[in-house]
Parts: structure tokens; sequence; C-alpha cells
């Protein structure tokens, strides 16, 4: 009590709401009668344990999993980046030297050392190794053949199969170009079509479903409205029916759900709430012309487009590479007779340092669901209570829980403001850039490494 009287009015006042706000979530969500507000506190260090002793098994008698251990390792080290913590430096070569030994002779990841190539294990290498940082990771990526490897993933349809003679579908596309942009070999044949591919998965509903004719899905709504990002032509999707379609997978626990009429579930925080994120950066970018499409039109001349693209090139925060401008504008032409959104030219004037943008879903009721549902406060996060907790779920609850802090936030460089965050202040994690689900400043590191090599 003494130490309460201490404090100044605001965090009195903090402490209270805390207080009041957990008394509610005791009723809502059934808790026992002996349940603190310490529960909405996340459990740092309880969690870095859990994760690091996830890392230290990935050698050849660790078979769980053995087809996905490069995703083990991305889910593992991403989380540990969100809490802002680092792996000791003899487990960070291990892992840089287990991920080489991934990497096929013909260029690509496997799940293993001697298995078949795939997009979905090469991407989580990709992210894990731009995670780790530095010379060392960043070098033992073989560019050259990655490049070959997704050209021959790449189908004549314009999708891109999961590994050869493997599925065509919405993920394969997502993994193909996001790790093609990561590391900046992104090129007009690797681009060619496959907006058309993700165009045909939009359902009746507005979500994206993984392949033509199937249900929509959090999971490949994430990855098809990502992919149209970064190649430029999101203006394509219908963003209107898409955005009501994510607005009403929140359920009434504060969690999402992947698909209609299904349960919710921690993962989604990430897949759906990431979807958020890119909508709000797609919102708050102004419009510019379009780019003339008749023959001589503006021919030896920049369109407005790419002078908007390259004039914000190297500029503040997330908007140089949201998107990769105009650089494939050529093939989105085919179809584009509207305005682009040019996600690239960000408008900071009139908001810097504010937390002035209304959040499309409930971010608070998320941060609940997230830390009071799927939290293990013995480490590790999960899908519901009643679910065991799991790396993969550990890292798309805290990618969730790192996007909802920020929901209010349009500059992404300054911090979010304590009602932003449920909870103590402290549990506030490290910014994610939404395309790529990497922490943020291990972006600018690869973006860096990567635009000089
Ligand atoms: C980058 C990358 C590889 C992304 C993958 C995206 C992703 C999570 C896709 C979801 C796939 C899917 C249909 C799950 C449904 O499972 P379910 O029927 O068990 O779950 P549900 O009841 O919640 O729909
Ligand atoms: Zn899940």
């Amino acid at each position: 009590m003494e130490s309460f009287r201490s404090l100044t009015v605001t965090q009195r006042d903090q402490i209270l709401v805390e207080q009041q706000v957990f008394d509610i979530f005791k009723t809502f969500y059934n808790l026992p009668p002996s349940s603190q507000s310490f529960m909405l506190e996340l459990q740092r260090e309880n969690h870095v344990e859990y994760l690091t002793k996830g890392l230290t098994g990935l050698g050849p008698s660790f078979c769980v999993l053995d087809a996905n251990r490069p995703w083990i390792c991305y889910w593992i080290l991403h989380s540990i980046a969100l809490l802002d913590e680092f792996v000791d430096p003899e487990l960070e070569d291990n892992t840089i030297d287990f991920l080489s030994r991934c990497q096929g002779p013909n260029g690509g990841y496997a799940g293993g050392p001697g298995q078949m190539p795939h997009l979905a294990t090469t991407y989580a290498a990709v992210n894990s190794l731009v995670t780790l940082g530095g010379d060392k990771a960043l070098s033992s990526i073989n560019r050259e053949k990655l490049y070959m490897f997704l050209r021959q993933m790449k189908d004549a349809s314009g999708g891109f199969r999961m590994h050869d003679g493997g599925e065509i579908d919405v993920r394969a596309c997502y993994t193909a170009i996001s790790v093609a942009s990561l590391l900046n070999i992104l090129d007009d044949e690797l681009v060619q079509n496959v907006g058309n591919y993700i165009l045909s998965c939009q359902t009746y509903e507005g979500g994206i479903s993984g392949e033509p004719g199937s249900e929509a899905h959090g999971g490949y709504t994430f990855c098809g409205l990502a992919t149209m990002i970064l190649i430029n032509e999101v203006d394509r999707l219908d963003l209107s029916s898409l955005t009501d379609w994510v607005v009403f997978r929140q359920g009434v626990e504060g969690g999402f759900q992947g698909r209609t009429n299904k349960l919710v579930d921690g993962c989604y925080s990430f897949w759906q709430g990431g979807i958020f994120a890119l909508l709000k950066r797609l919102n708050s970018t102004k419009r510019v012309k379009p780019i003339p499409l008749g023959d001589g039109e503006g021919s030896g001349e920049e369109s407005p487009q790419t002078t908007a693209s390259s004039d914000a090139a190297g500029e503040e925060g997330l908007n140089e590479d949201l998107s990769l401008g105009g650089s494939h504008s050529e093939i989105g032409d085919q179809h584009n007779t509207s305005s682009q959104v040019n996600v690239i030219d960000i408008d900071h004037n009139h908001s810097k340092g504010h937390a002035n943008v209304e959040p499309l879903f409930n971010s608070l009721a998320l941060q609940q669901y997230i830390l009071l549902c799927s939290q293990e406060l013995n480490g590790g996060l999960r899908d519901k209570p009643g679910k065991s907790r799991d790396h993969y779920h550990t890292c798309y609850c805290l990618s969730g829980l790192s996007v909802c802090q920020r929901s209010w936030l349009e500059d992404e460089d300054s911090p979010p403001l304590p009602r932003a965050v449920l909870g103590p202040y402290s549990n506030l994690l490290e910014p994610i850039h939404p395309l790529y689900n990497v922490v943020l400043d291990r972006y600018w590191g690869a973006h860096e490494f990567f635009t000089k090599s």
C-alpha cells in the first residue's frame, strides 16, 4: 500500500484500470477466483527459457518434425527476437551451420539435410538467417542458386509449386515472392502472372483461399494480400470485401478464427492480425496518378508512380519496402486502368509521433485472448486453453501481440502509447515488418546487406 501511495496519479489510475479490466476477464473467461492480474503480464523469462531449450536439439538425432526443422528455427528465433533477446554465439553458429546443411546443391532449403528443397522451408530458413543477421548468416545464403530454384518452382500459369512436382497454391506464391523480395532478387520473370493467380483465389466471401475454388482462410488471405503488395498489384483485389471478411473473423472471445464458423485460435492473431497491419499501411498511403497505358504515352519519361517510388527510396520507416514500387508495373498494367495504391509513398506529415488511427479490429480484446487464453505462464503460447504450447503458436501469438500493440500507430518509429499495450508496458514486444514477419531492425540489416551485395 505504501508503494501504491508513492506512485503518480497516472500510474495509480493505470493499475486500478488494469485491476478492473482483469475482474471483468475473470468472469468472462471463467478463470479461477484465485487468478491475479499478473496473468496479464507477458512471462518473458519463461518464454525465453522454453524457446532456447527448443533450439538446442537440431542435430541429426532430432527427428521430431524432421521435415520441418528450418521452421522450428524460424519460430524460435523470431519469437526470441520479438522478446528482444539473443541466442548465445555458439547456438547461433550451430544454427547457421545446420541451415547451410539444409541448403540444396541446386538452391533452396529443405526440411533437413539431404532432403528435397521446398518453398516453405526456404522461406523459414531465409527468415531465420535474416533474424540472426550479420555477415556469416546472411552470406551463407546462395542467392544465385536460390534464384534458380525459384525459377524452377515457377509454373507456366504464373503460380509457384511448393516443391518439384508439388502443389501450386497461394502459400507457394507468397513464400517465393517474400524470399525473392527480402534477398533483392525479385524480377519480372518471377512476378509474371502471380497477380492473376492470387486474384483467382479471392472468394465470394472476400477472403483468399489456398487454391481457386476453395474456402477463404486467414493464412492464405495474409499470404495473398502480402504477395499482391510485394508485386505492387494490390489494387486488383477487392479490398473492401476482403476488409469486411477479416473484420468478421474476430470472435467474442477476442481471438480470431481462421475461417467462417470455426473456433478461434491464437495463431490467427498474426495471420488475421497481420492483415490489419497491412491494410492500415495501405489506407495511410497517398493515391498517385495512374500509369499511362497507351502506346507512346509518357515514353522516355518516368511514370508518376516510378517517380514517386524513387523519390521515396531510402526514406524513413517502412515506406520504401512495403512494396516494390513501379518496377513491375508493366506486368500489372495488363489489367490496371484505375489508380494504383503506392504503398511506398506513405504520408507521414500529418501523423508523425501520434497514435491517431483507429484499428479496424478490437486490439485490446485480442491482447486479452493472447495473454489470458493462449499464454502458458510457465512459458510458451498455444492455440487455446486445453491445448499444449508449441513453437508455432508461440511465434504467431507473439507476432500478433506485437501487431496489436502498434495497431493505433501510423508512424512505426514512435513507441505505442501505454493504453495501447494491455498489461504492464513491459509487455511491449519488438516491432515487425508485416510483409515478411521478421523483426523490423533485422529486416533493415538484411536490406542493407542485400542492397550492397
Ligand atoms: C507462410 C506460410 C507457409 C503460411 C501458411 C498459412 C496458413 C496458416 C495456412 C492455413 C492452412 C489451413 C487451411 C489451415 C486449416 O487448418 P484447420 O482446419 O486445422 O484449422 P481451422 O479450423 O482453424 O481452419
Ligand atoms: Zn493454430
